[in-house]
């Protein structure tokens, strides 16, 4: 089914912008520094989970100034829907984590069920250290795990459904260069 671009164009035109881009990249720049500071000399393998670590993982990873390797990993509970269902394994990671530190990388730390499951299945591979940084934490008490929390947080953001730097609207507006919040909701 083709998407109703006059409707995804109405949703932005519609939105209300919590964080500006200039605020977003102030965020990952202070995010990267605390990363260099704790995992410089940990020689870790990193994550972007995608498809919405995509854009916080590429900025995130040019401010980080020690070797490290990349690669991606690939689960999903909300197939481009508003709300989340069961985790779905699109692309697990090929590099092996056996005794090797691993930093995830998403967009938000929403419920936190796929943080929960990814850092689950890194240890569960033989990871001997599980670091996460998310670009956004959603702040609500629908928490999957209250004790769960990301290493390295950028921002918090209200209880609304979110896109832009990474988030989508139904498959749409990752590219947004701010972080919006669909208009109701
Ligand atoms: O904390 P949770 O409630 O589990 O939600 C957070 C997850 O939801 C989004 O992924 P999504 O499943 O929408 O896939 P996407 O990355 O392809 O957008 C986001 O990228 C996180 O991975
Ligand atoms: N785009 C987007 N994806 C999510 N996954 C979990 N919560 C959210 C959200 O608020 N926005």
């Amino acid at each position: 089914m083709s998407a109703d671009l006059a409707h995804i164009r109405q949703v932005m035109e519609e939105a209300d912008c919590l964080f500006d881009e200039a605020t977003v990249e102030a965020a990952i720049s202070q995010m990267a520094a605390k990363i260099n500071a704790e995992l410089a000399e940990r020689n870790p393998v990193v994550f972007c989970v995608m498809n919405g670590g995509l854009i916080i993982s590429g900025k995130l990873v040019s401010q980080l100034n020690f070797p490290l390797e990349l690669s991606y990993l690939h689960a999903t509970r909300y197939r481009n829907e508003t709300t989340g269902g069961e985790l779905f394994w699109k692309a697990k990671p090929e590099i092996s984590f056996i005794d090797r530190e691993v930093l995830i990388i998403d967009d938000i730390l929403d419920e936190g069920h796929t943080l929960a499951a990814i850092i689950e299945f890194c240890k569960h591979a033989g990871a001997s250290a599980v670091h996460t940084a998310v670009l956004v934490d959603k702040q609500h008490d629908r928490k999957a795990r209250p004790d769960l929390k990301a290493d390295y947080v950028g921002l918090e953001c209200e209880d609304r459904y979110i896109f832009g730097y990474g988030m989508d609207y139904k498959g749409y507006w990752r590219n947004a260069a701010g972080i919006f919040a669909l208009k109701g909701h």
